[in-house]
């Protein structure tokens, strides 16, 4: 932020979308592979850029793209997403003096290893459905803020989910039920209390780990057990247990976010003229809708740190 006489400037420039995709290949013929789309924002003293033309103090958003490749290129052990983003901004928040924090996004391609016969394969993947993304933002000063998260993640059971006990007014036409589908595309996004570039974990791969173990959790919440299920009076009291859930196993995550639209299945009743009506429902057609959806979402956060 800077102040020019009575006005206020606040500006960041960085680059947007910078695909990249990594090999790497152990001694015993096992390949690794990841694949990502970066964006960086930098905040950076530049201010004559803005206001008299002069480019003195720009880092080229060329130059960031390039960063993107130079860096994969050094990261010569597989690492997460969350460490390539912290590698970067590190980088530019410690190589130039003008940048005082950089923000990087990662979005991660969700390839999978392909299974051939029941043997994982040593250089074939697949392409799976969820994201795994990751926000980090590092100040010149080491500080830290480190946001992970899913999107994508499409889930549905059909039975075990009901709602009732609404208000109800003039305008309800929505009956009452305890038996219906449940169906949402999970977008979550949680923060790790890690505040510092010194306090990082150093074990490799702990987010990827930690990501793959959040799914679970998240999954397991909403499904329960194989067999038996578990009933779910709404969205939100599963959304609830949801983040309760990941918090409770996870003391070095503060605060998760967790959005769940509503995706309706409608029953479908098709009437006759004459006797008996060619469908009448009974929790086995459906008519498929996303337009419109309910919207849920909430946050939940510890009130005092656990760490
Ligand atoms: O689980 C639900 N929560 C709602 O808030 C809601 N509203 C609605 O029409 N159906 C549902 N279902």
């Amino acid at each position: 932020m800077a102040e020019l006489t009575g006005l206020k400037l606040e500006q960041r420039h960085g680059k947007s979308r910078v695909r990249v995709a990594r090999v790497w290949r152990d001694r015993d013929g096992k390949h690794h592979f990841a694949e990502w789309s970066v964006n960086i924002s930098l905040i950076s003293d530049c201010l004559p850029a803005y206001v008299s033309g002069d480019n003195s103090d720009i880092v080229a958003t060329d130059t960031m793209k390039n960063t993107v490749y130079a860096k994969a290129k050094e990261c010569s052990e597989q690492l997460s997403a969350e460490d390539f983003a912290i590698v970067l901004a590190k980088h530019f928040t410690s190589f130039y003096q003008q940048v005082t924090a950089a923000i990087v996004n990662i979005v991660e391609k969700p390839w999978e290893r392909i299974s051939i016969k029941g043997q994982q394969h040593e250089h074939g993947f697949k392409l799976g459905s969820e994201r795994h993304t990751t926000e980090v933002i590092v100040n010149k000063s080491g500080t830290l803020r480190l946001t992970s998260g899913i999107e994508g993640l499409s889930i549905l059971k059909t039975t075990k989910s009901g709602f009732e006990g609404f208000i109800r007014d003039q305008y309800t036409m929505l009956p009452e039920t305890c038996e219906r589908m449940m169906a949402t595309e999970v977008t979550a996004s949680w923060r790790y209390s890690f505040e510092s570039l010194s306090s990082l974990p150093l074990k490799p791969l702990y987010f990827t780990e930690r990501y793959m173990d959040v799914k679970e959790v998240l999954l397991n919440t909403f499904f329960g057990p194989s067999k038996e299920g578990v009933y779910s009076p709404s969205v939100q009291a599963t959304l609830y247990e949801m983040a309760k859930a990941v918090l409770g196993r996870f003391p070095d995550i503060s605060f998760i976010q967790l959005k769940m639209p509503n995706l309706h299945f409608l029953p479908v009743n098709l009437p006759s003229k004459d006797k008996p009506v060619i469908v009448k429902f009974a929790d086995d057609v459906f008519l498929p809708t996303d337009e419109p959806h309910g919207t849920i979402q909430a946050t939940l956060s510890r009130l005092r740190s656990k760490m």
